[in-house]
């Protein structure tokens, strides 16, 4: 009998196939690091066939560690690091240009434009997002300018764009051209009220429908496998962007529930339920899940910069040989130097959304060394996370809202990260059992489509606390903290354009 369940897990700098039991206990994981291409500064992109590779080796790797043949597979399901833009050949199925990562600023100008032409009010209302380079539709519009002949041929209808779900869903299946609601609501062209691509908002940013994949709930049929790729078809019957997977995986079905995932960036998502609650902090609105046909909504707090300061200390500055060596070496800093680092090494997120800033590092003395950049490095993410919370908080006062929030992603295997984390929030954090929260989000929705997992209820129940961090920090200490780091980003604000080197 057919009892696994597989979950694709591509991440902005790796790749996880995991595969799960019926109990939900995982029986194995495989890895692919992704490369990351930097051609110019604030531009980022993914290879598309990489990416697919990486896809190909680590499913062909877990069914093979495990001893699990494809034929053993209810269900895949496929999450994926969001908003990254692939355009393809549908004749071929060939990329046109590498992928234009989430991270990728190089469409500011555009947007600014775009900004300045009235048309942000539109977008926001639609779609409950910003007019900012992090979102696909202007990656869109420039791949379509950018590469000869794109735009003609997107209008001819011989091109396809997706979000990596639709790129791995279209070569997995050999040609469904389809997303689902979460990773269509964050084009910036998809209408999150009705659930429909959205005509006004193809003609702002000029982008021909032909172009755009059909868009489906997060729990259902989305195709089978090739059955040539792993040996036998696999059901694909889940697909929802990382983000809206942890909060599933988190089992935060509840309004009120917030969980944060710290990966390369921090994305902290507030359920909302049935109501698609407009921020007054610029935070984002955004679809969590849709089931059935219902949409459950979601206030968003994106951070560009979390896990990838980490790597900064590690392959940046050379300071770390592991990711895992940046707590303890933290914990050796002086609590009391009273240094900040704003990572905005691509610019602030929310709640500030400046595209043009450049990260800083303040309070430097000479006997500054590398346990305080560790410690300003963590500290950062804990910093940017109070502030995103303290937006929720503002837009969302209701009662139960953030009494706890639950934590995970590759940072939050740190303990003094989390601890931090805590002290300068106040609040509790909850670190659960399986911290592979995004794969697990994707394989239960695969699973319980299949009838291998148990209704959303009972999935909440079995959600899992590994460890309780308490806030263990005075008012009085955490307010000053708190206060030099928003002086810190005050002042990174006010130089809004990138410093330029010499002209040469
Ligand atoms: N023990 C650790 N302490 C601090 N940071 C860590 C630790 N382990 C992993 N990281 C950071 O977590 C990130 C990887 O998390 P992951 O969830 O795999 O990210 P993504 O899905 O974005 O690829 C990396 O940026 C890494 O630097
Ligand atoms: O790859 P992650 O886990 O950093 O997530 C990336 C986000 O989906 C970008 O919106």
């Amino acid at each position: 009998m057919s009892t696994f369940v597989l979950a694709i897990d591509q991440g902005t700098t790796s790749t996880r196939a995991m595969l799960f039991r019926p109990d939900l206990s995982v029986a194995g994981l495989a890895q692919a690091e992704i490369a990351q291409t930097y051609p110019a500064s604030g531009w980022v992109e993914h290879d598309p066939e990489g990416i697919w590779a990486s896809v190909l080796t680590t499913v062909r790797a877990v069914l093979a560690r495990a001893d699990v043949p494809a034929a053993s597979v209810a269900a895949l399901g496929i999450t994926n690091q969001r908003e990254t833009t692939v355009i393809w050949d549908r004749a071929t199925g060939a990329p046109i240009h590498p992928a234009l990562v989430w991270q990728d600023r190089r469409t500011a100008d555009l947007c600014a434009n775009l900004k300045a032409a009235g048309h942000e009010p539109l977008v926001t209302a639609r779609t409950g997002l910003i007019l900012d380079p992090y979102f696909s539709a202007t990656k869109i519009a420039w791949l379509l300018d950018f590469v000869p002949g794109a735009r003609g041929r997107a209008e001819r209808g011989e091109l396809a764009f997706g979000t990596i779900d639709s790129w791995l869903l279209w070569r997995l299946t050999g040609g469904l051209h389809a997303t689902d609601a979460t990773n269509a609501a964050r084009t910036a062209l998809f209408d999150i009220h009705r659930g429909v691509w959205d005509d006004d908002l193809l003609a702002v940013f000029g982008i021909p429908r032909a172009l755009l994949p059909e868009v489906r709930d997060c729990a259902g049929d989305f195709g089978t496998t090739r059955a040539d790729l792993f040996g036998a078809a696999i059901p694909i019957r889940g697909v929802a962007g990382d983000q809206q997977a942890a909060t599933i995986g988190q089992a935060c079905f509840t309004p009120g529930m917030v969980k944060a995932t710290y990966g390369t960036g921090c994305f902290a998502l507030l359920n909302t339920g049935a109501e698609a609650h407009a921020s007054r902090s610029r935070l984002l609105t955004t679809i969590a899940y849709q089931f059935g046909g219902q949409r459950t909504y979601a206030l968003e707090g994106s951070i560009f910069v979390a896990g990838a300061a980490v790597q900064w200390l590690r392959d940046g500055l050379g300071l770390l040989r592991d990711a895992a060596e940046s707590g303890p070496l933290a914990a050796r800093a002086d609590p009391d130097a009273g240094i900040y680092l704003v990572p905005a090494f691509v610019g602030l997120g929310a709640p500030h959304w400046e595209p043009d800033v450049r990260g800083a590092l303040f309070g430097l003395t000479r006997d500054t060394g590398p346990e305080a950049f560790a410690r300003a490095a963590l500290e950062s993410v804990c910093y940017q996370t109070h502030d995103l919370l303290a937006a929720m908080r503002a837009d969302w006062p209701r009662g139960d809202a953030e009494t706890v929030l639950r934590a995970d992603g590759g940072m939050a295997a740190s303990d003094w990260t989390m601890q931090r984390l805590a002290d300068l929030l106040g609040l509790p954090v909850d670190r659960p059992v399986v911290r592979e929260t995004t794969a697990l989000g994707v394989a239960y929705l695969a699973g319980w489509t299949v009838g291998v997992y148990p209704e959303p209820e009972a999935f909440a129940r079995a959600w899992r606390l590994e460890r309780r961090f308490g806030p263990t920090l005075s008012s009085a200490d955490r307010a000053k903290r708190l206060d030099g780091w928003h002086r810190a980003v005050r002042a990174l604000r006010g130089m809004r354009a990138p410093l330029e080197g010499p002209s040469s």
